[in-house]
């Protein structure tokens, strides 16, 4: 709702009331209506302030509504009420003005905002676009290519940003719906004929069509296959080259496509996924609700490869003391200024000044009794972890939590290293740290609901999503990937190519296919893995494409051997133009070696086609999702989405791959499981799982009422 006073004796004041963030729902578009309709029917009132509780103007439309038929007033008419309204508005911008906020702050006459305030069009990451006349007016007011940029990325700007880009009129550090109802008074006398956005022509641009192009292109590549940002980049084309009228006639078409999409569904459930995620619990019962963080103010991080550096640059710029350790004096020495110049570069980008003197180095462990928490990110090897966590729990002050940036290995037999085994969790980080959004918090059998709290407390800290899972081999991302690599590597085996999948799951909306993703990562890491697995080794007297019983690709490990470790190397599954090259390209000598391989195993190379890659690769791993799900390894198929979109690139647009399977329909996720395992008996990752088959026996639920059907999330190992 909204509420309506008269202040200064001849300013309305309509405030917007629907905590925590204005949202339009119903009842507050009902509000505006109504006390819009008082304040111009006020004769003693000469300007009108439109202001949101609580320091928060306007959060925009209620995305909790779109899922059901509208009521109550819609949002176009009403900003056109308010753009034509006779005695001038101003809107009085703090905190945040978003989408709808910001699309009727657009319909105002004069916008006033707190230099910290937060204004943008994100629609976008919702599967829409700025459907309230946004994509029409924001060009007529700062013009195409700024508009395009803020409409199409969806990015917010600071109050002083927008008044650079002439967004706002005017910026303040002092009380905003203060300085709004000033500014009202002096505006009062002046009819606001010519502050209607809406009929500002469109600035002139010298080259419409190539600045078109190069947004379309940018976008096309930016999200494949996503269909907001194409209509986004035609939504602002139309405010470009038509009158305003068609210009918005152009944006209800656009937007009723997308509107009903299965995008905008997927990007609105990732939406609120991610915030669900934050209300973890573990199998005792413990809550987020219920648990009180640590406190961390000083933190040290082990080891200073790329992930130890990215980890110590996140928490330095989450305002946390850091001691950055490391024993080899030389990459000591390379760290520090790779963090440095990190930290200056994020500064810069964040106009602040670099918090240099929050990181200390040491290259000894001395500095861990000094410190609230620990942060091991040393080389992915179970000894060497176990040996710095003795040491620790040696050496930390009573209370320090101790964690481990392994990407999964046990924090049990880590925890069982330490006097404390309760103020161990592990704290999966994704590469590059500093960057990524993703955090996986994993809870062993004993850490305490304290230490599982901080480490998602100090994971927020860091501007990431945390997701609280259980432990097991790979936790959850990594753990669902194997049968998603294997199911390539299987499909190279039966007469594909690297280029061909890779083109099918871009296709699908991957930033990059998997054979494309281990070259950059480096092969060398998988193959490290498995040797540690004992897996390089076949059995004596049984096929080197069998290992441990199952169906077993020993290609990566090949290449590995003749040391194609990826672009470092400049050979992997593709060529590059020399080590460390971005460019892949395809390999002769690969296709060659795929022959070979395939007459040395008696395998005849087939025909496989665009729906059995996609069709092997995602479900093995969807079925791989239910069965974390059945284990109770994550809590809910939103824990899964949110690691998919946020850790492993899975396209927002198609919501993570639970999300998706509900999307296929889980009775085709399970026909053709069951198809694909009948053919591939020898691959168990094919064999559909019991929650799988059970949520279909039970009606295919949607997928907020998986829940029902699963365990309390626990440990398993
Ligand atoms: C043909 C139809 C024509 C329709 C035309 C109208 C279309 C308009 C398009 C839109 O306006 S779409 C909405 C655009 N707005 C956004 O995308 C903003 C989304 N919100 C945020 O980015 C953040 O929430 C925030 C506003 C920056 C605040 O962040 P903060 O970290 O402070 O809090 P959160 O934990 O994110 O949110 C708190 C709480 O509020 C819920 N919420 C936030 N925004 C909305 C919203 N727009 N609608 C409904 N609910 C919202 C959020 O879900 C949290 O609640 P929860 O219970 O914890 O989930």
């Amino acid at each position: 709702m909204a509420q309506y006073s008269r202040v200064s004796g001849t300013v309305g004041l309509i405030t917007l009331l629907n905590p925590p963030v204005n949202a339009l729902s119903a009842a507050v578009r009902q509000g505006i209506v109504d006390t819009m309709d008082k304040a111009l029917s006020d004769r003693k009132v000469k300007s009108v302030v439109i202001c949101g509780h609580n320091g928060k103007f306007c959060g925009g439309a209620d995305i909790r509504e779109f899922s059901s038929p509208l009521t109550g007033p819609p949002l176009i008419p009403l900003i056109q009420g308010v753009e034509s309204a006779a005695k001038p508005v101003v809107a009085a911008i703090e905190g945040v003005a978003l989408g709808g906020g910001l699309e009727l702050a657009l319909g105002c006459h004069y916008r006033i905002a707190h230099s910290k305030a937060r204004l943008g069009l994100p629609e976008v990451h919702l599967g829409l676009l700025p459907g309230a006349g946004g994509s029409q007016r924001l060009p007529r007011l700062i013009g195409v290519p700024a508009a395009l940029d803020l409409i199409t990325t969806g990015r917010h700007v600071t109050g002083a940003e927008a008044l650079q880009l002439g967004l706002v009129d005017k910026v303040t550090d002092r009380n905003t719906v203060d300085e709004a109802v000033k500014f009202a008074l002096s505006v009062a006398d002046q009819p606001p004929n010519s502050r209607r956005v809406s009929t500002f022509p469109c600035p002139r641009h010298p080259d419409l069509d190539a600045l078109f192009e190069g947004a379309m292109q940018r976008v096309r590549q930016r999200a494949r296959g996503a269909l907001a940002p194409v209509a986004c980049v035609q939504a602002v084309r139309a405010a470009a080259t038509l009158p305003y009228a068609q210009g918005m006639e152009r944006e209800r078409e656009l937007m009723a496509t997308l509107f009903t999409s299965g995008q905008a569904r997927a990007q609105q459930y990732h939406f609120f996924a991610q915030r669900a995620v934050g209300r973890w619990s573990m199998p005792s019962g413990a809550r987020w609700d219920t648990t009180k963080p640590g406190a961390v103010h000083k933190a040290m991080v082990i080891g200073l490869g790329t992930m130890g550096r990215g980890i110590s640059v996140a928490l330095v710029q989450a305002g946390v003391s850091v001691v950055a350790m490391e024993t080899n004096e030389k990459q000591l020495m390379e760290a520090k200024q790779a963090i440095s110049s990190m930290l200056e570069r994020g500064a810069k980008r964040r106009g602040v000044a670099p918090a240099l003197d929050k990181i200390g180095y040491s290259s000894n462990m001395e500095p861990a009794a000094d410190v609230d928490l620990v942060i091991e990110a040393v080389f992915e090897d179970m000894a060497l972890k176990k040996k710095v966590f003795q040491q620790l729990s040696a050496l930390c002050k009573p209370g320090t939590f101790l964690c481990s940036n392994t990407s999964g290995l046990d924090i049990d037999q880590l925890a069982s290293e330490t006097r404390h085994p309760e103020l161990v969790v592990g704290m999966h980080f994704f590469a590059p740290a500093h960057v990524m959004k993703l955090l996986e918090v994993v809870y062993g059998s004993r850490s305490s609901p304290q230490a599982v709290a901080t480490a998602m407390e100090l994971g927020k800290q860091m501007g990431k999503v945390s997701v609280a899972v259980g432990n097991c081999r790979g936790f959850v991302g990594n753990r669902m990937l194997k049968p998603y690599l294997e199911q390539a590597f299987f499909l190279l085996e039966e007469g594909t190519t690297p280029e061909f999948v890779d083109q099918v799951l871009e296709e699908f909306g991957f930033a990059m296919g998997v054979f494309r993703m281990s070259d950059l990562s480096g092969l060398d890491v998988g193959w490290r893995v498995r040797k540690a697995d004992g897996l390089l080794n076949a059995s004596e007297g049984h096929s080197a494409r069998i290992r441990q019983g199952c169906r077993y690709s020993p290609l990566g490990d090949l290449l590995c051997e003749q040391g194609r470790f990826g672009q470092k190397t400049g050979r992997g599954w593709y060529q590059y133009d020399k080590p460390g090259g971005r460019v892949a390209k395809p390999d002769p000598w690969l296709h060659g070696f795929l022959e070979k391989f395939r007459t040395q195993h008696g395998l005849v190379a087939r025909r496989i086609d665009h729906q059995e890659v996609l069709e092997r690769c995602l479900y093995a791993l969807m079925n791989e999702g239910f069965r974390i799900l059945e284990d109770g390894i994550a809590a809910g198929p939103e824990d899964i989405d949110v690691i998919y979109v946020l850790g492993y690139s899975w396209p927002p647009h198609r919501g993570g791959p639970m999300f998706y399977a509900g999307m296929v329909g889980l009775q085709k996720v399970l026909e053709r499981l069951e198809h694909y395992h009948q053919e591939h008996p020898d691959i168990p990752s094919l064999k559909p799982c019991n929650l799988l088959r059970n949520l279909v026996v039970n009606g295919s639920p949607p997928v907020h009422k998986w829940r029902e059907f699963l365990k309390k999330p626990q440990s398993q190992l």
